[in-house]
């Protein structure tokens, strides 16, 4: 038995065909403001990427570009001067920031209307209150895919193995908010294997290369790889198509899904702002 792919690739192309459109409606280019703070080539790419793809779907993108030697101060006075700049719909601070700046004091500087990438507080807290607001991005992505292969998720065991934040933790909320039944593992949790052997639905969200072995897979989960660390997944994938239902690649899986809500957001705060 083989895996189906979930191909993030395929259905962000078709959310990124709904994004343009609705784009061409506004009237205006939206404009997302990416900003990078250092110059780790990884985080860079990840930004031009975001970058080429505003432009696909006719949005303008300004790259600010900080120095590592940046302090928190520094950061929160540009990140308020666009959160005050009318002419910025979106903004997006590239995680991880450099190890002297206090990262979450600077997310918290992005102001909520603005904060496409879903990484404040008040994003965080309308999420868990199920109030709309904006998913922080790759855990909207994950929901996103999941829902275009229509996988059942009430009362499934979903294990997420990551806790981070922006990534882990939102994705298990939002799991739960479809009436998954949730375990959250992370660097301290006993007996990985165990846990993720428990799991219909996997989802890794962790940064380390083949974390995951494929023989602890369940027969017939989902499995979604959020790692991205060297353009690797945390998942052991051939092993792990061979026993799942479902699967993502990585690249091709998670990675696109990401940029796809990150775009759709900004075209939603734009057409908020209206
Ligand atoms: N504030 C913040 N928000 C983020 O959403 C965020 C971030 N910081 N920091 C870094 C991670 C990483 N990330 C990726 C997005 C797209 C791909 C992606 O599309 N990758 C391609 C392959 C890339 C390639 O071809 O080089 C793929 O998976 O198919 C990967 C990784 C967003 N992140």
């Amino acid at each position: 038995m083989a895996a189906e792919i979930l191909d993030g690739r395929a259905v962000s192309a078709k959310i990124l065909d709904l994004v343009t459109k609705d784009v061409a409606d506004l009237g205006r280019k939206p404009v997302l403001a990416t900003v990078l703070v250092g110059d780790d080539p990884a985080s860079r790419t990840y930004v031009r990427m975001k970058a080429g793809r505003c432009a696909k779907v006719g949005m303008e993108s300004r790259r600010i570009e900080l120095p590592g030697q940046t302090t928190t101060a520094e950061l929160v006075a540009r990140i308020r001067e666009l959160s005050d700049d009318p002419s910025v719909d979106g903004i997006l601070l590239q995680h991880p920031v450099p190890h002297q700046i206090d990262e979450r004091a600077a997310f918290e500087a992005i102001a909520p209307e603005k904060d496409v990438d879903g990484v404040t507080r008040t994003s965080f807290a309308m999420m868990a209150f199920d109030e709309g607001g904006f998913a922080s991005a790759t855990p909207g992505g994950i929901m996103a895919l999941l829902d275009a292969y229509e996988i059942p998720l009430s009362g499934k065991h979903a294990v997420v193995v990551g806790r981070s934040p922006i990534l882990g933790k939102p994705a298990g909320l939002l799991l739960l908010a479809r009436d998954a039944t949730v375990t959250y593992c992370h660097s301290r949790t006993t007996d990985l294997p165990a846990r993720v052997a428990e799991a219909d639905i996997l989802v890794a969200a962790v940064g380390r290369p083949a974390l995951i072995r494929g023989n602890w897979i369940k027969r017939g989960a989902v499995v979604i790889d959020a790692g991205y660390a060297d353009n690797t997944g945390d998942v052991e994938y051939e092993a792990a198509a061979e026993r799942a239902s479902f699967i993502t690649p990585v690249p091709g899986g998670v990675g696109p899904m990401t940029i796809a809500v990150l775009l759709a957001q900004t075209a939603r705060a734009a057409r908020q702002k209206k």
